[in-house]
């Protein structure tokens, strides 16, 4: 047998990408970036104000220049790029996604095998629980993980764009953080909106309107989409919480959403990924294992979603392309039919 040196490349290129991301993952764990900010850059710096050994941290940098995360070398001192920039502390910034994604995650994605094979959640495996259910338990990683869907909604402020909500009563189904709400109430002076998500949620959304768009034209709802959605909508928003649930539920939350709507003129706004069988590109189909690992659930083809709505009764009127490959569905509740 003849060695292929390019497909044995690819192959080791691939099988080392999960000590990248623990070699990364350290890195932010040792808050390297920022000590490196605050001017301790040398290697004898790093290692005084971390606590970890310099030769540990000369072996980590040395990998980490020559992927392009650090600039320089450990004598006369260490560089912030654009990269490891991104992982500074302060809003924004990618380092709590680092520290989910090296942790829990990680120790979700060892029981690879075992949720591909069965179509269920590795991180249960694992954790002995559901993925929102501890995140109930554990506030540090709830925080976690609500800054890293933070970090991933650079597209909430164009929502706006592609959705008229002047006049309307919003209604934010699995709202989170109240992020998108206050987005959508800070860009439309004269809507108004209910955040529902699970009770835990509620300080945090709480806080983040009040400091943001403050309480006047909000209300905050605790409780379980599964059961009821708050009545009266004008607009329902499901933004990234279809992809945790299987399809039963899914159309359980979308008939909630159509039996609330306000009248005829309500819409239901989905704000999701999409995987595409035909021609799949790589990011959202790393997304969806990654769903499958978490929660047990997935991402699912434009196609699927609106079969789901169809059984729920609701029609897709269109659709618009929204950055960090997101794409908005507009879904009306469908007439019923004449006798
Ligand atoms: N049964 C439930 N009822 C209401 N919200 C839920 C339920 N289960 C999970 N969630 C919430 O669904 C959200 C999914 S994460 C998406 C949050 C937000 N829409 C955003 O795009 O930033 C989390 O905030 C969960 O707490």
């Amino acid at each position: 047998m003849t060695v292929n040196v390019q497909a044995t490349r690819e192959v080791i290129e691939m099988i080392t990408g999960g000590w990248r991301a623990q070699a990364l993952y350290t890195a932010v764990k040792l808050g390297l970036a920022d000590h490196i900010e605050a001017g301790r850059t040398t290697g004898a710096e790093l290692a005084e104000s971390t606590g970890a050994s310099e030769e540990g941290i000369h072996r980590l940098m040395r990998l980490l220049v020559a992927t392009g995360v650090f600039a320089g070398n450990g004598s006369t001192g260490y560089r912030n790029t654009d990269v490891s920039a991104a992982l500074l502390d302060g809003p924004g910034s990618l380092r709590d996604m680092c520290l989910l994604y090296g942790e829990e995650f990680y120790v979700a994605w060892q029981h690879a095998h075992h949720a591909i094979s069965t179509v269920s959640s590795g991180f249960e495996v694992a954790y002995g629980q559901p993925f929102y259910d501890y995140l109930g338990h554990h506030a540090d990683t709830a925080r976690r993980f609500h800054h890293t869907l933070n970090a991933a909604s650079m597209f909430f402020h164009q929502v706006p764009e592609v959705f008229d909500f002047s006049g309307k009563m919003v209604v934010d189904v699995g709202g989170g953080g109240g992020e998108l709400l206050a987005s959508i109430l800070g860009a439309t002076p004269d809507a108004r909106g209910t955040l529902l998500d699970r009770e835990h949620m509620m300080p945090k959304a709480g806080e983040h309107l009040a400091a943001t768009v403050g309480l006047d034209r909000v209300e905050l709802v605790g409780g379980d989409m599964f059961t009821d959605v708050p009545k009266g909508g004008d607009v329902y928003i499901l933004c990234r919480v279809l992809a945790a649930w299987d399809d039963e539920a899914v159309v359980t939350v979308f008939e909630n959403c159509r039996r609330a709507m306000a009248d005829s003129s309500a819409r239901l706004l989905l704000l999701d990924r999409f995987v595409e069988d035909q021609n799949p590109t790589v990011l959202p189909s790393l997304w969806d294992l990654h769903l499958l690992m978490t929660t047990g659930g997935g991402h699912r083809s434009r196609e699927r979603i609106t079969a789901l709505l169809d059984r729920a009764g609701l029609d897709v009127e269109r659709k618009a392309d929204l950055p960090m490959e997101t794409v908005a569905l507009v879904a009306a509740a469908r007439a019923p039919a004449q006798p």
